[in-house]
């Protein structure tokens, strides 16, 4: 469904949510409060938008009927502090290739997820359970948190945060953040030898400190 192919999604991972957002220029970033399940959980893929109640997964179940393999769930649980996902939900979603879960909502059974490396991202870490009465939306567009998620559009998550991209400007994205990853790896060479930001950025022109004691 992306424009780009398994070697540019990885590349695009291993380039960085913070890198994909900046190079962006988009409004793309979700906010902090959505946090990596476990330490070194990291996905990139295409969101599948669905949308639950509070207290209730039973859309999740419908999800992994409708993800394809490279999908990414993105589920609106409204915040709602409950365990929508576990690893019975993981394992499910391993078995059918989904790259992860981002859900403004609790999961639980952290360490087994960790464990069998299913990335999931959340609001909470919750051990509530969940009822099993509304099937919710799946496939039609969510709102996280104010920010709008589309069917196709790119997710790249990792330790730092959440971009969403449209799928129109992975190219161009993944085309900025190598530019933008390659000036750094420049400036780094320069910072390693005792250079300062302020020379390389020229920051210097905008204003110094008053006290520099
Ligand atoms: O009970 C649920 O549906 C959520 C959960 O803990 C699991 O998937 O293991
Ligand atoms: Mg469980």
């Amino acid at each position: 469904m992306t424009v780009l192919d398994a070697g540019e999604l990885k590349e695009l991972l291993a380039l960085g949510s913070a890198t994909a957002y900046e190079a962006s220029g988009l409004p793309c970033a979700l906010p902090p409060v959505f946090r990596p399940a476990w330490a070194g959980a990291r996905c990139v893929g295409t969101a599948l938008p669905v949308a639950a109640a509070p207290g209730d997964n039973l859309p999740l179940h419908w999800a992994l009927e409708a993800a394809r393999p490279g999908d990414v769930l993105v589920v609106d649980a409204g915040g709602s502090e409950h365990g929508y996902w576990g690893e019975v939900l993981a394992v499910s979603a391993l078995a059918r290739g989904v790259a992860g879960l981002v859900i403004d909502g609790g999961v639980r059974d952290t360490d087994r997820l960790r464990e069998i490396g299913f990335p999931a991202f959340s609001t909470s870490v919750a051990i509530l359970g969940t009822g099993k009465s509304w099937p919710g939306r799946v496939g039609s567009p969510v709102h996280l948190r104010g920010h709008r998620v589309a069917r196709g559009d790119l997710v790249v998550a990792d330790a730092d945060g959440i971009a969403v991209l449209p799928a129109a400007e992975a190219r161009r994205v993944l085309d900025a953040s190598r530019a933008r990853a390659a000036k750094e790896d420049q400036y780094m060479a320069e910072l390693r030898a005792g250079a300062l930001t302020l020379d390389l950025y020229g920051f210097r022109e905008l204003g110094q400190p008053e006290d520099q004691s």
